[in-house]
């Protein structure tokens, strides 16, 4: 089945509200909110295609900005390739030409509004951190990771998985209990790997390994806390998607010597898997910052990363 490109606006007015249309009756996903825009016609540019849809749509002249994602994503009857693309200015007054119904929406109120599949991850993409570090093993001295942790937390990253494979379990729950503080101290998302118990005594998210994902039931959530988990391969997403996962990671996209051995599945296979997964997906193993870009371009949230994101690296 041949992939339909359709480019659509994040549209802001002056109060930072943003712009969504209701799909009208008689078309595919009527009912369901969208970011204003259509399909890119043969020969057409991106960014004439979506100027083009939104004088069509809405009546204004718009000036087409920065790319927030690109979500290649599987319909029963279709695929497309979701592209979006920040609106830097705009004049007019929007209308719905169509018949559709408009509404000004506070970012953080996005998620009330019913969307099509494609337009989670980029919900997410507005909203949620575009880094999420896993953190090293810690050395010897404890202190100096910790010192780590929040040399990475200064340096702006907002999202953390506390994990320390095969270490001493005392010494880990010391560990853990002072990031965890430091992360409430500083406003930054706290997930634990792997041990809803420790996620629990400490109020932090739980990060689940794959191999975890099979057993694992609902009443084990740490209810009202992040649940995410590392997966890695179209299984492994299936079950995050079932559990209510509110994020993932997929990897490892490039070989990365904590796994020697194993070939990346590569940016093209990342995205063929996220095309059946309307999760926002951190795309993880030999990426650090510069690759936030090539990741959004494949539809993931961002990067996850070890040394890529640790500032004492
Ligand atoms: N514009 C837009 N389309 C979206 C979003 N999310 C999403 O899944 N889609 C899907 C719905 C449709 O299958 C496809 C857009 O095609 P469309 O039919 O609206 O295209 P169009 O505006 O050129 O309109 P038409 O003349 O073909 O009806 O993309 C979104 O946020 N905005
Ligand atoms: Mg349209």
């Amino acid at each position: 089945m041949k992939q339909i490109h359709v480019v659509a606006g994040v549209i802001r007015d002056a109060r930072g509200r943003v712009l969504l249309a209701r799909r009208t009756e008689g078309r595919d996903l009527s009912g369901s909110w969208e970011f204003p825009g259509g399909k890119v016609e043969p020969g057409e540019t991106p960014e004439a295609g979506l100027a083009r849809e939104l004088r069509e749509e809405l009546g204004i002249e718009a000036t087409v900005g920065a790319k927030l994602i690109d979500v290649p994503q599987r319909y029963p009857h279709k695929r497309l390739r979701l592209d979006v693309r920040e609106i830097a200015s705009w004049s007019g007054t929007p209308r719905g030409l169509d018949g559709q119904a408009l509404a000004w929406v506070p970012p953080r109120k996005l998620a009330d509004y019913p969307m099509p599949p494609a337009d989670r991850p980029v919900v997410a993409a507005l909203l949620q951190p575009a880094e999420y570090l896993v953190t090293p093993m810690p050395g010897a001295d404890g202190d100096a990771w910790l010192e780590g942790l929040r040399a990475t937390i200064e340096a702006g990253v907002r999202r953390v998985q506390l994990r320390a494979p095969g270490i001493d379990a005392t010494r880990w729950r010391a560990l853990v209990a002072d990031a965890a503080a430091l992360c409430r101290e500083t406003g930054v998302e706290a997930l634990v790997n792997g041990n809803a118990q420790l996620a629990r005594e400490h109020g932090l998210g739980l990060h689940l390994r794959a191999d975890q994902l099979p057993a694992f039931e609902q009443t084990m959530r740490v209810p009202g806390k992040l649940l995410a988990a590392s997966c890695h391969d179209a299984a492994d997403l299936q079950r995050a998607a079932a559990l209510g996962c509110d994020f993932v990671v997929l990897g490892s996209v490039l070989p990365t010597p904590s796994h020697p051995g194993i070939a990346g599945m590569g940016w093209d296979g990342f995205a063929a898997l996220r095309e059946d997964c309307d999760l926002p997906i951190y795309a993880i193993g030999g990426l650090d910052h510069s690759d936030i870009a090539t990741a959004r371009a494949h539809g993931a949230q961002g990067i996850a990363a070890i040394r890529g994101l640790w500032a004492n690296a």
